[in-house]
């Protein structure tokens, strides 16, 4: 683990940097439920100082859906890859993996709702691209959980059965927070900087490495295996560390 202000020198200058943010875990902590999340009252500004000092080459990159931090964060009007990448908010509108819509995803909520109905302590979280069933709050419930999850994508092609932490998410299995951070580094104004990933999950490790493999560098945010070769201990370790960094350029 580095200290706030180890960070911020390891850093990039920040007007020459693209910047990607993963949500949950980095920019705000963990909670029970995915609505029991506290956004930091600083978030918005945060981001708004980012954006200005990148000059608009700041991206948030969640598995959450677009609309889900659209609402957490409602100010926020910089590039959004949601839904693990299978959603993408950007100057040319929104853009939705096909699942989005179809009959599929439809008989997977109502699967994933199901289970959900069989604990009081489970929960389903519907997304445009994906179903996530929750069970942070019943723990002893994985192996189960696990297992019907599993069963309930079978019969479909083109899923990824996710294990993410305490919750299983169904999703489209040509997605990847790698594939649409490659896409996005191509294009204006994030093309051509120097990457900074900044994740916490096993979701981000792909994208992690393309930026390291690319020039770039990572943070990890918390405990865990990591390609990053930065680290932090936690999110509001890394809000001070970003704070800094926007008056670093
Ligand atoms: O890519 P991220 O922005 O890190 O999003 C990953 C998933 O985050 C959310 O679930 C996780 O956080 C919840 C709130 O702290 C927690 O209750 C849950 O156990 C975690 O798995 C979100 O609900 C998912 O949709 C995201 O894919």
């Amino acid at each position: 683990m580095i200290s706030e202000k180890a960070l911020v020198t390891s850093l990039p200058p920040v007007g020459g940097a693209a910047v990607l943010l993963d949500f949950d875990g980095t920019l705000v902590d963990l909670a029970p439920t995915p609505e029991a999340i506290t956004v930091p009252a600083d978030l918005p500004d945060l981001l708004r100082a980012l954006g200005d000092a990148t000059q608009g080459a700041l991206a948030l990159v969640s598995g959450r859906s677009i609309a889900a931090l659209e609402r957490f964060v409602p100010g926020f009007d910089g590039v959004i890859l949601g839904g693990h990448g299978a959603e993408r908010r950007d100057g040319q509108g929104l853009w939705r993996h096909p699942l989005a819509g179809s009959d599929t995803l439809a008989r997977l909520i109502a699967g994933a709702r199901r289970l959900a109905d069989t604990h009081p302590a489970l929960n389903c979280e519907e997304k445009p691209t994906g179903v996530v069933l929750h069970y942070r709050r019943a723990p002893e419930q994985e192996t189960r959980i696990r297992h019907e999850m599993t069963a309930l994508a079978a019969p479909f092609d083109g899923l990824d059965v996710h294990f993410a932490k305490m919750a299983v998410e169904l999703r489209p299995d040509d997605i990847g927070k790698d594939r649409a951070t490659r896409d996005l580094l191509n294009k204006a104004p994030f093309a051509g900087r120097s990457a900074v990933f900044c994740g916490d999950d096993a979701t981000d490790e792909p994208a992690m490495r393309l930026c390291v493999e690319t020039g770039g560098t990572a943070c990890k945010v918390g405990e865990g295996p990591s390609a990053a070769p930065l680290r932090v201990a936690d999110p509001q370790t890394l809000r001070a560390a970003l704070w800094a960094w926007t008056q670093n350029r």
